[in-house]
């Protein structure tokens, strides 16, 4: 199978063009690349693939092979790729994902892609829809016992679900053992991505991620877009310009248009290398 490894600031994964490779059982594989010592290491796996509705299809594994149903920094990726790959011609591409088709820009200099901007879509903030156990219909600071401790979580889905938890020091935090008590919670019935986040200032925000199947990541895109959302509704940041949310592998810039109700994310993409692995044992 060939593969090229990517990452968006530290979030990886191996992608492979299934405009020209069948990959059969995809969650057997993504377990198999993953692994940082007997396979690729990567935080999951992602298939770009050919789509009758958008330029191409993301179709996204988890490390631990459970299919994911968006990845932000994964889609920039897969933008970057389609474009230096040749799968289009043009700085403006659409993405199928499982939650929905997603638009994005490309900036190019000197024909390398720098950034890349992507319209992520309007935030889910009703619970039933996340989703997550409540009497209330949004779950936005609201009390959650977890490990016999009180958490106040802020619940928002960007096509998969996320928890906010704000805190005075997020370098400091167990999240190996804090992390998967929150993604396995009653509360969160099809698991739950967690972020840790600490307020800097009005523009600023710095968090932590535990990502549902794939544990602590260097970042998570679909995370910062709803850490933005939840500061906003929280009244940490100043809801009328971008938010800078710091993550360990980088930083990224997320607008939510509160006319328009879309939320934007402005990041970098890059490529690792290419390489070739056998998974045909994995059939
Ligand atoms: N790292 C991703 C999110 C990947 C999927 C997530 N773990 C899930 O299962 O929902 C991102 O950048 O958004």
């Amino acid at each position: 199978m060939k593969f090229t490894k990517m990452h968006g600031i530290g979030n990886d994964y191996v992608y492979v063009n299934c405009f020209e490779e069948t990959v059969e059982n995809p969650s057997a594989v993504a377990r198999y690349v993953s692994d940082r010592h007997f396979g690729i290491g990567s935080d999951g796996l992602i298939l770009i693939k050919p789509s009758k509705i958008a330029d191409c299809e993301m179709d996204m594994y988890n490390l631990d092979g459970s299919q994911g149903a968006m990845c932000g920094n994964g889609i920039r990726c897969v933008a970057k790729y389609a474009y230096d790959y040749g799968i289009v011609n043009k700085e403006h591409i659409s993405v199928a994902t499982k939650s929905g088709i997603k638009y994005l820009d490309l900036t190019v200099e000197n024909g390398k892609v720098s950034q890349v901007k992507v319209n992520m879509g309007s935030p889910i903030l009703t619970a039933r829809q996340i989703p997550v156990v409540s009497e209330k219909e949004e779950v936005i600071n609201e009390p959650l016992d977890v490990n016999g401790k009180i958490y106040y979580i802020t619940a928002v889905s960007m096509g998969n679900p996320h928890a906010i938890v704000y805190m005075d020091d997020i370098d400091h935090l167990d999240i190996e053992k804090i992390g998967p008590a929150f993604e396995n919670h009653v509360a969160f019935p099809d698991r739950v991505n967690t972020e840790f986040v600490e307020v800097i200032d009005e523009h600023t925000v710095k968090m932590r991620v535990w990502e549902r199947g794939s544990g602590e990541t260097l970042a998570c895109g679909t995370g910062a877009c709803a850490v933005a959302v939840a500061s906003v509704l929280n009244g940490h940041v100043d809801g009328d310009s971008p938010v800078t949310v710091k993550l360990l592998g980088g930083d990224l810039q997320i607008f939510w248009n509160r006319q328009e109700n879309l939320v934007y994310m402005t990041g970098p993409a890059a490529t690792v290398f290419d390489g070739e692995i056998d998974v045909s044992f994995l059939k």
